[in-house]
């Protein structure tokens, strides 16, 4: 991990956030790698841009008799001047916009490949208002002119040259709509095995999950090599609870009752049985066809009359809206995405507790640099500030993109460890090999991906009880405390520090290709 050291004004950040701001708390204060507090005076022009200007100005006053290589007073009252008008420009505080109190909600869809994920959410965005007919006619065309005709609705959620293409999702796309009484940002995650790391990118990222289940290819997708069982356990072990199960292309078994309710008996079984364990309150099927949009938002099909459930749209309506940390609670933007614009970057993410707000001084971690926000985007408009659960499509902030990445936080005052050394409880999934200490893993942990060696194998849990034995090796069903070394420090925020389950305390171990263990952080070195 590179962490730059940058020539930074302390005692403006000091401003506003009291004395203890950055002692206290795991790698908190100014750590290695970062300049220490100077004494005054030095507050530079053009350090820190966006922070408050009056403060620049009468730390600029304070200063100590010229030194011989300082600029004359008037010349740098001017640049001291120059750089407010900067900066109260550079803050873009959008006008007030109604409040909304509805309860958003994250939605990863999930499922084997070609279960019609995207179509299913392409279609519901067109139904809800979202895509225009000029934008879907659009679809529809270019789409049949490369003999993709059956994925124009898929296009909707894959933008990508080589998705559309191909006819598979490869990259997680998030979209927003609203219902009656709940706001949702969709996570549309692919289904080929290949980019299962991506679907873990989409469900830590969630509250709830969409399962869609193909019946025209229940099997395939259902039994061993298909991705349904895994994309359970994957989902289950990153902290979602609720799941609504979208039977889907009930059109292709003439909207037969018997397949819908043999499909929906199999996959409940398996979803509240030992494997992965889902509360049976938890679990809501719904019978429907993406492609045709039957039971997404109306049931109008005359064969569909024996189901008396609600549509796609009633029963995410119905979601309990999922629990949020206290609005006191530090800030934990995690970071989804990163790119540079023009002289900013722009950063898009969750917030899983606390409050960002336009002109809110941050810290982006793992580097440590401290910014201010310039502006947000949520939901396609500019906003003033997002909360808990609230999904950003950009934080704007004036620093150079290396200060930012992808599996990093932002933070407030209060920082999250980083660490590469953590010590977690883990359940073993399948194994084709015993894991023994040494084993190297592909680790998940919330949008970052990372190399972990098995260091030490600590205690195994059986039954709830801790066992004084260090065991050997670690075996299907083993519950275990671990040890385990990442090959570059994160961001990471064990279990007992947080006051909710975040998704920086969540993890899942990958080898050649399979998920073999999924756990939560408990403590990090
Ligand atoms: N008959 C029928 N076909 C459907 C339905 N839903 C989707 N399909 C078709 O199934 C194929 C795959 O659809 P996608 O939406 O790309 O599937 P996906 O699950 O998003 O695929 P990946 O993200 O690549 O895993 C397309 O040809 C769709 O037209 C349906 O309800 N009925």
């Amino acid at each position: 991990m590179t962490r730059r050291v940058r020539n930074v004004d302390v005692d403006d950040w000091d401003d506003g956030w009291g004395d203890d701001s950055w002692g206290g708390g795991w790698g908190g204060g100014w750590d290695e790698g970062y300049a220490k507090p100077k004494p005054k005076p030095k507050p530079k022009a053009n350090v820190i841009p966006g922070m408050a200007p009056a403060k620049a100005k009468s730390s600029a006053k304070s200063a100590p008799k010229a030194k011989p290589d300082a600029k004359p007073k008037a010349e740098a009252k001017a640049e001291a001047k120059a750089v407010k008008e900067t900066l109260e420009a550079e803050v873009e505080l959008p006008p007030e916009a109604p409040q909304d109190d509805r309860p958003t909600i994250s939605l990863v869809v999930v499922g084997h490949v070609d279960a019609g994920k995207s179509t299913l959410m392409g279609h519901l965005l067109c139904l809800v208002g979202q895509v225009s007919s000029k934008q879907l006619h659009k679809f529809e065309k270019e789409s049949k002119e490369m003999g993709k005709a059956s994925f124009f609705y898929a296009w909707v959620l894959d933008e990508g040259d080589d998705e559309r293409s191909r006819g598979v999702t490869i990259d997680v796309c998030v979209k927003h709509f609203s219902t009656k009484s709940r706001q949702f940002t969709i996570l549309d995650a692919p289904g080929h095995r290949d980019f299962v790391p991506n679907m873990v990118r989409g469900a830590v990222q969630a509250d709830v999950a969409i399962l869609v289940v193909d019946v025209s290819h229940f099997e395939a997708g259902f039994d061993r090599g298909g991705q349904t069982k895994e994309h359970l356990q994957l989902i289950r072990a990153l902290g979602i609870s609720n799941v609504v199960v979208a039977v889907n292309k009930l059109d292709t078994c003439n909207w037969d009752q018997k397949v819908f309710e043999e499909t929906k008996r199999r996959v409940n079984d398996y979803m509240v049985g030992p494997e992965v364990g889902f509360k049976q309150s938890s679990v809501n099927f719904v019978p429907l066809s993406g492609f045709s949009g039957e039971n997404m938002l109306e049931r109008k099909e005359p064969k569909l009359s024996w189901w008396t459930g609600p549509t796609l749209v009633e029963a995410l309506d119905q979601l309990p809206p999922p629990p949020r940390p206290s609005s006191t609670a530090p800030l934990r933007l995690c970071v989804s995405d990163v790119y540079r614009s023009g002289a900013n970057t722009c950063l898009s993410g969750k917030v899983v507790s606390g409050t960002i707000s336009v002109g809110q001084k941050v810290v982006l971690q793992p580097s440590n640099e401290q910014t201010v926000v310039k502006s947000l985007q949520m939901r396609d408009a500019p906003a003033r500030s997002a909360r808990a659960g609230d999904h950003l499509d950009s934080v704007l902030v004036p620093v150079e993109p290396q200060f930012a990445s992808i599996g990093g936080v932002i933070s407030d005052r209060s920082t999250v460890p980083v660490s590469d050394t953590l010590q977690v409880q883990i359940l073993v999934f399948e194994t084709e090999v015993p894991l023994m200490r040494g084993a190297q893993l592909m680790c998940y942990l919330h949008t970052e991906t990372l190399t972990a060696t098995l260091v030490r194998l600590e205690k195994l849990i059986v039954k709830g009880e801790t066992q004084d034995r260090r065991p050997k090796c670690l075996v299907k069903g083993n519950n275990a405390i671990v040890w385990l070394q990442l090959n570059e420090k994160v961001c990471v925020e064990p279990k007992s520090q947080s006051s909710a389950m975040t998704p920086l305390s969540r993890f899942v171990l990958r080898d050649r290709g399979r998920t073999v263990g999924a756990g939560v952080v408990l403590a990090v070195q």
